[in-house]
């Protein structure tokens, strides 16, 4: 598995996002929960993409979890899925290296801020890793009449991440000739 999505997602909304992000950059990328990204899958990685929803302007915490549990954004019958580690706590397990990522995150519309992806480029920038573009982020409605997984997401959001997967399977393939140029 040279390129991973790992993802946090209590509602599937970043889940359906980082499928998306897998399925755009193709050549055997895969979309795993925390769980699923243990450190002997991430160190056979050569690009991570990292992504969770924003919580409070930054990365979900225990306690913001926990207040998602009581939380309803649709009709009644989707509850909070928090069985997978939080990307805060998976990140805190991420070995130091030089390995290429992109940070990306969810969130609503408006005035409220982002911080997510920013804070997810700041740690895995700290243990060496090298961001390979702008963190990105995928928009959610505040409410939705549905029950289903990824029905906050807005129109499009799906199709833009895949369009991002495949930018950056192109950056990665810049990269990767950048590093070996053909020799006549
Ligand atoms: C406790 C809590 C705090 C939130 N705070 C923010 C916020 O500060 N900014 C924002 O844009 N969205 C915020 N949201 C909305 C989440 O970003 C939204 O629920 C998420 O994108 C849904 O993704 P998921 O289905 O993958 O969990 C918050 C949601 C919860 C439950």
């Amino acid at each position: 598995m040279d390129t991973v999505v790992v993802y946090e997602s209590l509602w599937g909304n970043t889940a359906a996002i980082a499928q998306a992000i897998a399925r755009g950059f193709g050549n055997g990328a895969v979309a795993l929960t925390t769980d699923k990204a243990t450190p002997s899958v991430v160190a056979r990685a050569r690009l991570l993409i990292v992504g969770a929803p924003v919580h409070a302007m930054n990365l979900p915490t225990d306690a913001s979890r926990t207040s998602a549990m009581s939380k309803v954004y649709g009709r009644p019958g989707l509850h909070a899925d928090v069985s997978h580690p939080s990307i805060r706590d998976w990140l805190e397990a991420v070995p130091p290296a030089d390995r290429q990522f992109a940070a990306f995150e969810t969130g609503i519309r408006g005035p409220l801020g982002h911080g997510a992806a920013r804070a997810i480029t700041s740690r895995l920038t700290a243990l060496g890793h090298t961001p390979i573009e702008e963190p990105r982020t995928f928009t959610v409605a505040l409410v939705t009449g549905s029950a289903e997984p990824a029905a906050l997401l807005i129109g499009g959001q799906e199709e833009k991440a895949v369009q991002w997967g495949e930018h950056l399977a192109t950056v990665m393939a810049a990269s990767r000739a950048k590093d070996s140029p053909h020799r006549p």
